[in-house]
């Protein structure tokens, strides 16, 4: 079986950082820009970034309709931080012009964690990529609300950051983390979706 290629939504945002977690999994990468690279992946990773931006970004390269088409069709796709906005369902505290992508029945709430925590550490424990916690870093995050019945939660935040808000969730082939796994080393998350891309989870 050849390997699934993932593709990284590059409109904006943190790609390079995914890529390189992505090669050193031994996956096969290639950036997302356009309809045509769309076509040509397996599987998309949307990074974080500012979900505001890259939704306008992914309306003036024709990507929205074309992203939904896919995620319709099955295409696994994890999305963190913005990328989490752009896969949410719907979303609490979005720019009046906000356009997502949608394909995980959930509503996130944007920028949630207010000035006091714009950015911050923490241990999370997550479904899937074992016993160890993993070392989450949110970065004015989102975090999901309320999640529909087709949803997994993978995560919530420890008891110590407030009352368990889910941080991490999957329906089917979408997953979806508030926090930024491309950042600290730790490639637990990026194998879990690539065991999915493979369809192995
Ligand atoms: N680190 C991030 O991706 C931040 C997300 C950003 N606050 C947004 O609303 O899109």
């Amino acid at each position: 079986m050849t390997p699934p290629t993932i593709g990284v939504l590059a409109l904006q945002g943190d790609t390079a950082e995914h890529r390189d977690v992505l090669d050193g999994l031994g996956a096969r990468t290639a950036k997302v820009l356009a309809p045509e690279h769309l076509e040509a992946v397996d599987a998309l990773v949307v990074p974080g970034g500012e979900s505001t931006t890259m939704g306008k970004l992914a309306v003036r390269y024709g990507l929205v309709e074309p992203l939904r088409a896919r995620i319709a069709a099955g295409m696994p796709v994890l999305g963190t931080c913005a990328g989490m906005i752009m896969l949410s369902d719907r979303v609490l505290g979005g720019a009046a012009d906000q356009t997502t992508v949608g394909g995980i029945d959930m509503t996130v709430r944007r920028n949630a964690f207010g000035r006091q925590s714009d950015s911050f550490e923490t241990a999370v424990r997550l479904d899937g990529i074992g016993e160890d916690p993993f070392d989450a870093v949110f970065i004015r995050a989102p975090w999901v609300e309320s999640v529909g019945t087709a949803v997994t939660v993978l995560g919530r935040l420890p008891a110590e950051e407030g009352p368990g808000r889910i941080v991490a969730v999957r329906q089917g082939g979408l997953m979806a983390t508030s926090f930024h796994p491309e950042l600290t080393g730790d490639a637990r998350v990026h194998r879990l979706f690539v065991d999915i891309a493979k369809g192995l989870s």
